[in-house]
């Protein structure tokens, strides 16, 4: 099977201070792929990265097949890229029904049908349909981020630290919601994470990252025991 994304020398800088230093990796169509790292490594660099928000300076970026490096945050959302930022950036003065629209606008589409059938995975967020977004749980709001994303109807998701500043009866709402669509839906993801329990219940395959670059599989049995031969030095 042909990878869905492959990852090849990535580099990015802000200035002229090197944060990804070569990142490379391949995902398969319908994988759920953790990435494990500590602050500071480079986690929401890459995501910004593989989303066209921070230019690479170096390296290749191929999604299915074609060579996305160099285009635009628009037009790679188009291809079917979507990201849930860290910090889940939603609209506060917003209601969450408008917070969902923007999702549509995002992705240039007005079939508000779509809104609906995103719904059906988030039973919490239609009661609160005429709440503003900012008057919302941080849980709520990652919800709502994750909703919003899937407006835009992608094929890959990019999910920036969805556990960071949340309580954790609402984590676990959030790791059934994301099982419920990885097992209804033909969709990818990549889950940046510190944390373990959360990634290791949803990625087939979990990588870690360190100092800007991959540097290593992590293994099943190393997750499961809490385990993980990641160093903040
Ligand atoms: N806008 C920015 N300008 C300059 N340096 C930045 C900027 N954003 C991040 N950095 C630096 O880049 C490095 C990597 O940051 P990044 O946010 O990618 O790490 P992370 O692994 O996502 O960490 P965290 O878990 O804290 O979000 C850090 O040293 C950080 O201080």
């Amino acid at each position: 099977m042909s990878a869905l994304l492959q990852v090849a020398g990535l580099r990015a800088n802000y200035g002229r201070v090197p944060i990804l230093m070569g990142v490379t990796f391949a995902m398969e169509p319908g994988e759920y792929l953790g990435i494990l790292g500590h602050n500071g490594m480079g986690k929401t660099t890459l995501m910004r990265t593989l989303m066209g928000a921070l230019p690479a300076t170096g390296g290749a970026v191929h999604y299915r097949g074609r060579n996305i490096t160099a285009l635009a945050t628009h037009d790679r959302a188009r291809l079917g890229l979507g990201l849930v930022p860290q910090g889940r950036e939603i609209f506060p003065s917003l209601s969450v029904y408008e917070n969902l629209r923007m999702g549509l606008v995002t992705a240039a589409k007005e079939d508000l049908s779509i809104i609906d059938a995103v719904l059906e995975d988030f039973p919490r967020l239609v009661r609160l349909l005429d709440r503003r977004g900012g008057a919302l749980s941080g849980g709520e709001q990652q919800l709502l981020a994750l909703a919003r994303c899937l407006c835009t109807q992608p094929d890959l998701i990019l999910l920036d630290e969805p556990t960071e500043g949340i309580q954790p009866s609402i984590i676990d709402e959030i790791i059934e919601t994301l099982a419920g669509l990885k097992a209804r839906k033909s969709l990818s993801m990549i889950i940046v994470e510190q944390n373990l329990d959360f990634i290791t219940s949803l990625s087939d395959r979990v990588l870690s990252i360190q100092k800007g670059q991959i540097s290593g599989t992590v293994a099943r049995e190393d997750l499961l025991a809490g385990k993980i031969a990641m160093s903040c030095a």
